[in-house]
């Protein structure tokens, strides 16, 4: 797996499924600005009020092909592995594909992370356990506490002063 940190402003992103696991991966994507709709059946609280606030778009029914023909990033989080493998196999190899139920398929994993202003730390386990990914998550969490964001805001305004003529 190679780690990319990916601009996501404007970008479609299509979720299957309205669960926690969705909810999850959504927050963080509709901070980035991201272009988010959710197929679902069923949705959790938290997504039908971001519907209805029109935040991101929902259908309510099940996940089909032409749904995320188009997507920049398809996340399969429905709770029927089947449905989420299906979704791997016919998203084009041209697409990001997370699959939420199966860490052998799809082509991208999400990783554990936390932000401090422009810092961002990001820890994966390659699927061998992602309990161990937030475990390390929490520690660094601590050993880099708010006030980092600081100076990385100051390292930041000084490399800006020194690119400048
Ligand atoms: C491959 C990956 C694919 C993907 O990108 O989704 C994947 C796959 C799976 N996770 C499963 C279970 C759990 N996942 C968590 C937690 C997190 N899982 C996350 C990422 C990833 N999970 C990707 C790999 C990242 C890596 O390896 O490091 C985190 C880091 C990020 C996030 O989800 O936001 C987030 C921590 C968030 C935080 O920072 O707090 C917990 C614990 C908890 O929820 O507290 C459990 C229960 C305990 C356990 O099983 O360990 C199962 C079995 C599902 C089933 O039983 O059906 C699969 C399927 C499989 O392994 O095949
Ligand atoms: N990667 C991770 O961090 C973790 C992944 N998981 C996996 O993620 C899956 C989802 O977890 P939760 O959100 O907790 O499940 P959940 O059961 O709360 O939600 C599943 C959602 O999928 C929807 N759904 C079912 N069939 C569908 C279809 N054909 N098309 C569209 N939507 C459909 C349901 O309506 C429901 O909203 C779990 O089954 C598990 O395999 C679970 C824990 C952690």
């Amino acid at each position: 797996m190679f780690p990319l940190f990916i601009r996501m402003k404007g970008k479609k992103v299509v979720i299957a499924g309205g669960g926690q696991i969705a909810y999850r991966r959504l927050l963080p994507l509709l901070d980035e600005g991201a272009c988010i709709t959710v197929i679902s059946p069923k949705a959790i609280d938290a997504i039908v009020h971001l519907a209805e606030q029109k935040r991101i778009t929902w259908h309510a029914r099940s996940i089909e092909p032409s749904d995320y023909a188009d997507a920049f990033f398809i996340i399969a989080a429905t709770n029927d592995p089947n449905v989420n493998e299906q979704i791997a196999t016919y998203a084009s190899p041209k697409q990001l594909v997370n699959v939420a139920s199966n860490h052998l398929i799809g082509n991208v994993h999400v990783p554990a992370f936390f932000s401090r202003g422009k810092l961002q730390i990001a820890i994966t386990t390659g699927g061998a356990s992602p309990a161990f990914a937030k475990q390390i998550k929490k520690q660094l969490e601590q050993q880099f506490d708010e006030s980092i964001a600081q100076h990385v805001e100051e390292l930041y305004k000084q490399r800006k002063q020194r690119k400048e003529p």
